[in-house]
């Protein structure tokens, strides 16, 4: 008589679990289509001379053959592409159902915190001004440009407790937490983040990508905000702003798909600090075999677009060096995952902060294009700093 075998089932994980699992050198991202942590590396993604496409594609068959379980490649991609990567396949991955409504420690009271701004608020505007003048000089004809905030605590921040906010906060934003520890640190260095921006989601041949720009900032107030949807729906200078995004978000994808859907005017949609001008593009790919297809593979394709860099974007990535006092690192990069079949999702790493020991920098940017007010463009990037801010208990300090 034989003896079955023993089967263990898998464990299913809820999102709040997850969330409460996670701890500073794991990988964490989650979004309405469900959550995943990762601990542990199995292997770098290094991609030598070839693309870092090929080479996530053979570090995921390298992990399957080795008898990693679904293996997946995590991590972020700086703004500046050709820059290292923390891309990884992760030894273990916990997956879970979409963060409903987890819940989540409230911000802790009396923190003392200094607040730096890099640079000076009247030196950002004076960029979008020279920005201006390219854009009159037709150099260019849209610039992303950001600033940061540096914020130092007596203690050092646990991140899991931001983290845990923030997906409180918006359980259905792209919310992540990703080790950036880089050589030199002396603790360790967090990307995260709560972002709305869907850079690219792939399932088996079907493509979403959901550009924003153009925004304004949410009040609270019921008809304020309504009059300012509708001021945002009908602002030309929003809209060709936004048209610059979806064109070419629309065109990049239009290369690999057929059937490709653009809807003809951008919906607007809401976070809990910003209305914003959103096209949500979906199309299938011809080619789902293809490791250019996989969803990193669409995400370095689309990467940077013009919702944080620029057109034309290499003129746009010279301008940003020139008028940026320093560098973006991850922000206003790419997050996310990809499996050994190439579904996954990449979200544009906006809305976040590099936090190592008791400092937290904060970024935010915004685009600038004939018409744009410098004053108005500090105020934006202001409103955007309201994500982070409030998960750190603190509010309108920029
Ligand atoms: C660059 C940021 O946001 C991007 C810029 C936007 C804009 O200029 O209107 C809107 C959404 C994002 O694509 C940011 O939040 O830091």
């Amino acid at each position: 008589m034989s003896i079955p075998p023993l089967v263990r089932p898998r464990p299913v994980h809820r999102a709040g679990d997850l969330l409460s699992a996670y701890l500073p050198g794991s990988f964490y991202f989650s979004s309405a289509r469900g959550a995943l942590l990762a601990d542990g590396v199995h292997s770098w993604v290094r991609p030598g001379s070839g693309a870092r496409v090929m080479a996530a594609a053979e570090a995921l068959e390298a992990a399957a053959t080795a008898g990693v379980a679904e293996p997946v490649v995590a991590g972020a991609v700086r703004f500046r592409p050709e820059g290292e990567s923390g891309l990884f396949v992760p030894s273990v991955v916990r997956r879970s159902g979409a963060p409903a409504a987890v819940r989540a420690p409230e911000a802790e009271p009396g923190t003392a915190w200094t607040v730096t701004p890099r640079p000076e608020p009247a030196r950002y505007a004076d960029g979008v001004r020279r920005a201006l003048e390219l854009i009159r000089d037709g150099e260019l004809r849209k610039v992303v440009l950001a600033r940061s905030l540096e914020l130092t605590a007596e203690a050092p921040v646990w991140v899991p407790a931001l983290l845990a906010r923030l997906v409180r906060a918006d359980p259905a934003a792209y919310a992540f937490a990703v080790d950036v520890t880089a050589p030199g640190d002396w603790a360790p260095r967090t990307l995260v983040g709560a972002s709305p921006e869907l850079l690219v989601s792939r399932r088996g041949a079907t493509v979403v990508a959901n550009p924003l720009a153009g925004s304004a900032p949410r009040s609270g107030d019921d008809a304020v905000d309504r009059e300012r949807i509708a001021r945002l729906r009908d602002s030309a200078k929003d809209l060709g702003e936004h048209a610059h995004t979806a064109t070419q978000v629309a065109e990049v994808l239009g290369r690999f798909c057929v059937d490709l859907d653009v809807p003809e005017r951008p919906e607007v949609i809401g976070t809990p600090t910003m209305w914003h001008l959103s096209t949500r593009i979906t199309g299938r790919l011809k080619d789902p075999a293809d490791p250019a297809c996989s969803s990193l593979g669409l995400a370095e394709a689309l990467h940077p677009t013009p919702a944080v860099c620029g057109v034309p974007g290499p003129r746009a990535l010279g301008a940003i060096a020139d008028l940026e006092p320093e560098e973006r690192g991850y922000f206003a990069g790419l997050v996310g995952w990809t499996g050994l079949d190439g579904d996954g999702e990449w979200a544009v790493t906006i809305r976040s902060a590099e936090v190592c020991d008791r400092t937290v920098r904060l970024s935010a940017g915004a685009g600038i294009v004939a018409g744009s007010d410098p004053d108005a463009e500090l105020a934006e990037t202001g409103a955007k700093f309201r994500t982070l801010l409030r998960a750190l208990g603190l509010e309108d300090v920029a």
